[in-house]
Order: C-alpha cells, then structure tokens, then sequence
C-alpha cells in the first residue's frame, strides 16, 4: 500500500485512509504556491541577495504591502515543507537569532538568469489553458467521439490552439527550450551517439535549442532542424545548422540519423508508427549505419522508484489529455519500434526521468 495503515483499528485506517485521500485532494495547493513563487520571482531575489535572506527583507525586496508579510511567511512554511526553501538561524548583533531562508536544488531550477531555468516549465504547465480541461473530464469520458480532453473543453485541439495564439505558442516554445537545456548535461553521457555521424536532422526539434548544443559539440555534423513552418520561420542557423519548415508525416529531410527529442510522446501508436517509418526512409540512404536516437519516457515501475514513477504517469496523463499522446513503457517501445521495421534497440536512462532509446535499422 502506498500509505501506512494505523495501529490495525478500523478508526485508525480510516483516519489514514483521509489523510491519503485528502493530501490527493489538496495537491494542487502545492503546485498553485509553486506558481506562486515563480511568479513572483523569489529564487531570483534570493540568489541576487548572496546570502541567506530573513522574512522581512524578502517582503521588502518584493514591494510587500505589511498586511502581506503573514501571507508570505505561510507559503514559504509549505514550500520550505516541501524543499524549495531551507530554514537557517542567523545570529543578530543583538543576541538574537532570526530565521532566514536560502534555496535548495529544486528552487535553484527557477532562478531566471541560469541556463538551466525551468521557470517556463511551471509557466506552461500551470497556465489556466492546461488546467481549465480538467473540468470537463466527466464530460469527456461519457461522450462517444475520439476528442482528446482539451478538445472537449475548448472545441479546439491543443495544436490548433496554438498556431492561432501566437503568445501561447511562444510560451510553449519557450517551456521546451528550457526543457531541452537541461539536455546539455546529458549530452556528456550520450556523446558517443553522436559521433562518427556525417549529418542529423532534429524532427519536430523547435526552434533548434538541443540542435544548437549538438552543433556546438560536433561543429562538423551538418544539422538540420525540422519543425512545422511557423515554429522555425523565425530561426537562423550557421554554416551546418539549417532550418527546415515541413510535416514529419509526409517526409522528413535524409541524413544519417534522425532525433526525436520529447516527439513521439505527443502521438498515439498508429501516428508514432507512421513518423517513425518516414524516420526509418530519411535514414535509408546510410544503409545499416543510419540510426534513429528516440529521447522520451519509458516507464519502468520495476526499477524506478515511487516518485519518478509518479511523475512519469503523470506526464503520460498530460500527454493523452492535450494530445492523446502516451508515454510508453519499456515493451511498448519495442513492439512500436519493430512495427516500424527497425531490427534492433538499446534504451539508457538519461536526463534523470528520460531514455536515450537508439533504433537500427
Ligand atoms: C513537445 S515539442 C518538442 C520540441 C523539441 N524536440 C524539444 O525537445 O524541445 C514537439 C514539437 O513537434 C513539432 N511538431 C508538431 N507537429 C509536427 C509536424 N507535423 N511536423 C513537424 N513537427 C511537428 C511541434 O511544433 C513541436 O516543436
């Protein structure tokens, strides 16, 4: 179970039992102040003070009104509960101790001026255009029509919705290239994937952030980046890196390997199988040396533990409502990939909740 039971009285797994039910209930709590925080911008003030900061300079740095600074201290309690915050005793000239907070790895992802900035992730991920579907989610069980949620919701699919609201396709755009920095790390752990490679077109690679950083890595490999028309109308690259406008399901550029970074979670099976087959054609002309390099979820319940499992069915949630995509375990993976016509594959854990997945033709 995941909750421990009481003392084996019936009141006392009850009263376990609410606990469980109710801290599910109130998650979004957690993840409202979260959005709070990064609105408000307290991970910068905290990393441009230097040192820990107490409760009223962080209200004076953020222009509090005083009938706020209760407010404050109340969602730095719950966030410093769950670790965005860490509490340290400073001694004042007085002889007094005063408590004051620094930031600890989690928050440390939201400070704005670091390459490694997830705050369009919360953004993104917390805007009313993702939350509001879920209300309709009765509605969307019932009905008979093969919608994805957010349809439902909004009559619209969330692409559509996209490309007709060009801030929120920036603000898209802008939670994968934050997303995709984090790939610069694990780029020392999969160099060898890379090298020895002639040419690489990024498919549905954006505005070409983890291009970029390959291109900075192997300046010889000729890159390409192939997104929709409007994603890349803007994008300029250099001597080897070009952008590509077109749709990954009528052809994608030849080169001698393909990327699909965080793609394939955003389609079903039957959709998955027809990019990876135009991946597989884009490939052909390097014969037994081209490859596919997939970067994506697996979900493994066996040897992951609770709380990147949680967080992968999370995410496979989020993939099928907006998109009816799905994140995959391990043996859908290797059935989709040999329905392709790959003959072999290889899966790494890399990125902390993410897969390097290599595909041979
Ligand atoms: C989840 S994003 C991933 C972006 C990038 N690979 C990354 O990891 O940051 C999926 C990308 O697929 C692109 N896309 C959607 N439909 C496409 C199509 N038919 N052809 C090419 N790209 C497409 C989207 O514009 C978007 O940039």
């Amino acid at each position: 179970m995941p909750f421990i039971t009481g003392n084996g009285s019936e009141e006392g797994e009850l009263y376990h039992a609410q606990i469980h039910l109710y801290k599910h209930v109130y998650n979004f709590v957690s993840s409202m102040a979260l959005k709070s925080m990064m609105e408000l911008g307290i991970a910068d003030i905290i990393h441009n003070h230097g040192k820990p900061i107490t409760l009223s300079e962080l209200a004076s740095a953020l222009k509090l009104h005083p009938s706020k600074i209760g407010v404050l201290h109340r969602f730095l309690r719950l966030l410093t509960h769950n670790g965005f915050f860490a509490k340290t005793k400073l001694q004042l000239q007085n002889g007094k101790e005063e408590i004051a907070y620094v930031l600890t790895p989690p928050s440390k992802l939201l400070i704005k001026s670091k390459p490694t900035c997830l705050a369009p992730i919360v953004k993104g991920a917390l805007h009313s255009s993702s939350l509001d579907m879920w209300h309709s989610s009765k509605t969307w069980f019932t009905e008979d029509k093969g919608h994805t949620l957010y349809e439902t919701a909004t009559g619209v699919s969330f692409w559509d919705y996209l490309n007709g609201e060009p801030d929120s396709l920036v603000m898209f755009q802008e939670a994968m290239a934050a997303d995709s920095h984090m790939f610069k790390l694990a780029l020392k752990e999969c160099k060898h994937v890379f090298e020895n490679l002639g040419s690489l077109v990024d498919v549905g690679g954006g505005t070409g952030v983890v291009t970029k950083l390959i291109n900075e890595a192997f300046p010889h490999l000729k890159c390409t980046v192939f997104d929709l028309p409007n994603v890349v109308a803007n994008c300029s690259g250099n001597k080897n890196l070009s952008f590509v406008g077109g749709d990954m399901f009528n052809s994608i550029p030849s080169a001698d390997a393909v990327l699909l970074k965080w793609v394939l979670h955003d389609w079903d099976d039957e959709l998955s199988l027809k990019i990876l087959k135009n991946c597989k054609e884009a490939i052909s002309g390097k014969g037994k040396e081209g490859k596919v390099i997939i970067i994506d979820i697996a979900i493994d319940e066996e040897s992951d533990d609770r709380e990147l499992t949680e967080l992968k069915l999370d995410y496979d949630l989020v993939m099928l409502t907006m998109f009816n995509g799905k994140e995959r375990e391990k043996k859908e993976w290797e059935k989709l990939i040999y329905e392709a016509g790959f003959s072999s594959y290889k899966i790494t854990p890399i990125c902390g909740f993410k897969s390097l997945i290599e595909v041979y033709p």
